[in-house]
């Protein structure tokens, strides 16, 4: 028996709890997951406790998709809810079609919301979408972190990605559309079998009769959510023992590392290299497994825009010097997304890194007690040839190194949100 109107609404409403936002943006592809959230939105709430909008992106990659856009501004009128078509044809035939969709998708999406004052905005995925991914990613042996699956909220720039839906499956939607007369376009896409999540679907239908529910598997990831929050909290705990933050580098007692669990270990030194490294993606699971085995037999190594030391008795995870190279900024601009840098007559300075060649400039450098390859990435004052200031390698000269970032310090970044 598929869920009543009553049902879903309360669903939603519980989704958002006490405090919904003001004003809240809606992805409309225009398909049935986004027109059922659309309706529900603007029923789950009075007008002047959430005040809706949508949009749908057209990319320009289907003949139909200028008309698919219309009529899903005709549903946002019918339920006076203000909407806007934004234009995609940036595709530079780079890379994968799909990802790039998704990504100029996003952004379009996301800008739009901005630019109405508004900070949050409804997509809608679905249990069985969760389900499709938590069967894809078994498929590439995740771990806890990825069976977490898409998460029901994520900060995407200065935008909360709120996903209402996730916990209600596609044919409870499907009905809900069926019993209010709405319309939807249908996606020819999701029928083609070259699509690995395509055939994610079709499988998950012949495994029913084993429980392998989208309802099952929805649960799975909330179970994985509640695992990865309780590792990332006792990563972060061992990090308060077991490392500090010296000269921008993350140095850890090698003892402990090799005292403390596997996945504890592994999840401090992919939390390290991030923080340090700032890779868009986490480095993957076999060389961090062969860093950690490295590092147990006192090798260094590197990884993810880091160098991985020993340097008395203690592992320094530091900035890679040769990542550094082409970073370049004026004086008070953030150098390598984590530094700032002010002092006394910048005219004409640039700051960039210090180089082999800069510390053999800096005699007090062996007063900081940090490695030469930590010294050699942090970041100097320069005048054309000439070294002016390298605050962090002990020649202050009257400049001052100051961490830019705005996000959470280490080991806060550990935890997870
Ligand atoms: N063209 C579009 N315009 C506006 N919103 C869209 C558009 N396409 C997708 N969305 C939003 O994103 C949700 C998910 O759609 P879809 O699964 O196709 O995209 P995705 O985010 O790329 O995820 P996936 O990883 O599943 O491909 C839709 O339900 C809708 O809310």
């Amino acid at each position: 028996m598929s869920a009543s109107d009553a049902d879903i609404l309360a669903a939603v409403r519980a989704w958002f709890g006490p405090q919904p936002p003001a004003r809240l943006a809606i992805a409309l592809s225009g398909g049935g997951d986004s027109v059922a959230l659309l309706h529900i939105l603007s029923r789950a709430f009075e007008p002047r406790q959430v005040r809706l909008a949508a949009a749908t992106v057209d990319h320009g990659l289907r003949a139909d998709a200028a008309q698919e856009a219309a009529a899903a501004a005709r549903q946002a009128a019918a339920l006076g809810v203000p909407h806007a078509i934004l234009r995609w044809r940036g595709w530079d035939g780079q890379g994968n079609l799909q990802d790039a969709a998704r990504t100029a998708r996003y952004d379009l999406l996301s800008d739009w919301a901005l630019g109405q004052g508004i900070g949050a905005l409804a997509v809608a995925h679905t249990a069985d979408d969760q389900a499709e991914t938590l069967l894809m990613r078994l498929g590439r042996a995740a771990g806890v972190t990825g069976l977490a699956g898409i998460p029901p909220r994520r900060l995407r720039g200065a935008v909360m990605i709120l996903r209402p839906l996730l916990g209600i499956g596609r044919d409870d939607l499907r009905a809900y559309l069926r019993r209010n007369g709405l319309e939807w376009s249908e996606d020819p896409s999701n029928l083609d079998t070259k699509f690995t999540r395509v055939r994610a679907r079709e499988a998950l239908s012949g495994l029913a009769d084993l429980g392998v529910t989208p309802a099952a598997l929805t649960h799975v990831a909330r179970n994985m959510v509640r695992a990865e929050e309780a590792l990332g909290w006792a990563a972060f705990e061992a990090a308060r023992t077991a490392a500090r933050v010296a000269a921008g580098c993350v140095v850890l007692d090698p003892r402990a590392l090799r005292l403390m669990p596997d996945e504890i270990a592994r999840r401090l030194l992919v939390g390290a290299l991030a923080w340090v490294g700032g890779g868009g993606y986490p480095p993957r699971r076999r060389p961090v497994a062969a860093l950690l085995a490295d590092l147990h037999r006192g090798q260094g190594a590197t990884l993810a825009g880091c160098r991985v030391l020993e340097h008395r008795g203690e592992i320094w995870i530091c900035r890679e010097v040769n990542a550094l190279h082409d970073i370049r900024v004026a004086p008070g601009g953030i150098w390598d997304r984590r530094w700032r840098l002010s002092g006394p007559g910048a005219q004409g300075c640039e700051i960039r890194a210090l180089g082999a060649a800069g510390l053999a400039h800096c005699p007090e450098r062996a007063a900081t007690g940090a490695p030469r390859a930590a010294l050699e990435a942090s970041p100097a004052v320069w005048r054309e040839g000439d070294l002016i200031a390298a605050p962090l390698a002990g020649r202050a000269a009257g400049w001052r190194a100051e961490p830019a970032e705005d996000g959470p310090a280490f080991p806060a970044t550990l935890l997870s949100h």
